[in-house]
């Protein structure tokens, strides 16, 4: 059921009909999302469904084998530097420098977008926003893991970018401070007009997404509300959907810890 994007009029990720195959294996095929500033848009898919080859697309990281990915509005193949800027990622595996300050950890990213003299500040206020300026100058390695995590989301935020890709962010987390880190991301949409792609195989953290994109065998099988994949499935539960769409068991967060 994959087909033409549903591309609203501020975009923050057109990606349109894209594929990507590894010899014979089709990850992704004609693949078409689309997520608008201010939106949470949840990417739901059981393992090797393609998240993780999307996400090396989305990141500039390999180009796809047809289509084409724009971030707010740059084609990432012709004008890779401004889609680029644009872009915040928190990757699946750790990225922090856990020898480094946190501050430090931070100033390496804000070198990398040349952001000069605006650093500094950007810096102090992303880290009291997550309740860490007390700790800038600590090493990493003496933080919890949910706040290595925030750590890492705030460097993500540091040059105010129009499209934050979350990559399976919670793996590894507690309960607790995956809710928190669920709620911090909402939040970001709400107050800073931020188009969230969050991925994940757990259906839990796909309940208050604005919307929800199933991909199963590189292909898009559904793309809707929470409420409405409910309905359509017939059931009062999104794992439940998920099911009857793929044919797959929902993972909970409790099952992968
Ligand atoms: N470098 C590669 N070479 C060959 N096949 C690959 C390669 N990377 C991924 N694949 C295959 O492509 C398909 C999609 O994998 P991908 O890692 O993108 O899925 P995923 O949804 O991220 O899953 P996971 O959560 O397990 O990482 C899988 O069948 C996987 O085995």
């Amino acid at each position: 059921m994959s087909g033409a994007a549903d591309t609203p009029d501020r975009a923050a990720l057109a990606v349109e009909e894209v594929s990507k195959s590894y010899g014979s294996l089709k990850a992704l095929d004609t693949l078409s999302i689309a997520v608008a500033r201010g939106e949470f848009v949840a990417l739901l898919g059981p393992n090797g469904a393609g998240k993780s080859t999307l996400f090396q697309l989305l990141t500039g990281l390999f180009v796809p084998d047809e289509g084409r990915i724009e971030v707010a509005g740059h084609d990432m193949r012709h004008e890779s530097r401004a889609a680029l800027a644009k872009l915040g990622v928190v990757f699946q595996q750790p990225t922090l420098d856990l020898d480094l300050s946190v501050a430090a950890n931070l100033r390496f990213h804000t070198r990398l977008h040349g952001m000069g003299r605006a650093a500094k500040r950007r810096i102090e206020d992303e880290l009291a926003r997550i309740g860490l300026a007390e700790r800038s100058r600590e090493a990493a390695r003496n933080l919890s893991g949910g706040n290595r995590r925030k750590v890492e989301l705030a460097r993500a935020l540091l040059h105010d970018p129009a499209l934050l890709l979350m990559d399976e962010p919670t793996v590894g987390l507690d309960p607790g401070s995956r809710e928190l880190l669920v709620d911090y991301v909402h939040q970001l949409c709400r107050d800073r007009g931020m188009g969230v792609l969050w991925a994940t195989h757990l259906v839990d953290e796909a309940e208050r997404a604005h919307r929800v994109i199933v991909l199963h065998q590189g292909q898009r099988i559904a793309v809707d509300t929470p409420a409405a994949l409910r309905e359509r499935a017939g059931t009062n539960s999104l794992g439940a959907a998920f099911m009857a769409l793929t044919g797959e068991t929902p993972q909970k967060k409790e099952e992968t810890v």
